[in-house]
């Protein structure tokens, strides 16, 4: 059971540096609390994704400290950092990354799979009917629609029960109101179910669904926000891109 308001997701200091000269992150400190649904947004090349992979183990920062649910991973090697990533993270990503040779049934225990944990299988059946895909267990990804793959990848990263959810622009790929009710299940997610989140987006209406906004430019924090609305985070995002 988390505590709600202890860091999930704790980076101090952290630096990642491409090739010689792109500083993608440049000195970020910032804390995810538990429980908490969290956005991430700043200029195109401000460094999101790259704040996305470092705190969630899919890359590893040059410098500074990544501590996820208490462990330090930021300086862990293969393969104990796909270990602690599988243990700890469920991701969401734009283009869904679905399993197109498995059934939805098995692409949503597939992580479970890989960690060698035996899966849940009650566990998935009700976050599959949460997320309305009671039924469709049988069928492959190739015959749902964008809204319903999103909402397969969404069951997915719930059914580990993972200490915390990276979603990667979730609606970048889908139209206004499917987007909208695959917000609204990962508010629902954080709400009834507990789950942490961190999620990248340029979009401020995406964004006002979140408890918290962080703002990069250049790779550093530059703004926090907290219960944003739509019209704050534009405001802002406008304040960002000016500077
Ligand atoms: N694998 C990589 N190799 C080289 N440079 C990279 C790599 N990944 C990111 N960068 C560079 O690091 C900087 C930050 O990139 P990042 O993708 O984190 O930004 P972003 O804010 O997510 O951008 P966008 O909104 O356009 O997706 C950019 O200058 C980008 O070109």
């Amino acid at each position: 059971m988390r505590i709600s308001g202890t860091a999930v997701v704790d980076l101090t200091g952290v630096t990642k540096t491409y090739g010689s000269t792109t500083r993608a992150l440049d000195g970020v400190s910032v804390a995810f609390a538990a429980g908490s649904f969290n956005a991430v947004m700043g200029p195109s090349g401000s460094g999101k994704s790259t704040l996305l992979h470092c705190a969630a183990g899919l890359d590893r920062p040059d410098s500074g400290q990544v501590r996820l649910a208490g462990e330090e991973i930021g300086g862990l090697r293969e393969p104990k950092l796909t270990r602690a990533r599988r243990r700890r993270a469920g991701f969401v990503f734009q283009s869904y990354n679905l399993m197109d040779s498995l059934s939805v049934w098995d692409n949503v225990l597939l992580p479970q799979r890989l960690s060698g944990v035996r899966p849940d299988r009650a566990w998935a059946r009700d976050v599959l009917r949460r997320v309305g895909l009671s039924g469709r267990e049988h069928d492959r990804p190739a015959q749902l629609s964008g809204g319903q793959r999103q909402r397969v990848a969404l069951a997915r990263a719930l059914a580990a029960r993972p200490e915390i959810v990276f979603a990667d622009e979730p609606t970048g790929a889908l139209d206004l109101s499917t987007g909208r009710e695959i917000l609204a299940l990962l508010r629902e997610a954080v709400d009834d179910l507990g789950a942490t989140i961190v999620m990248v987006t340029h979009d401020p209406v995406t964004a006002g669904w979140a408890d918290r906004v962080v703002f990069l430019a250049d790779g550093r924090i530059v703004a926090d926000l907290a219960d944003p609305t739509p019209e704050k985070a534009a405001a802002q995002m406008m304040a960002v891109a000016a500077r």
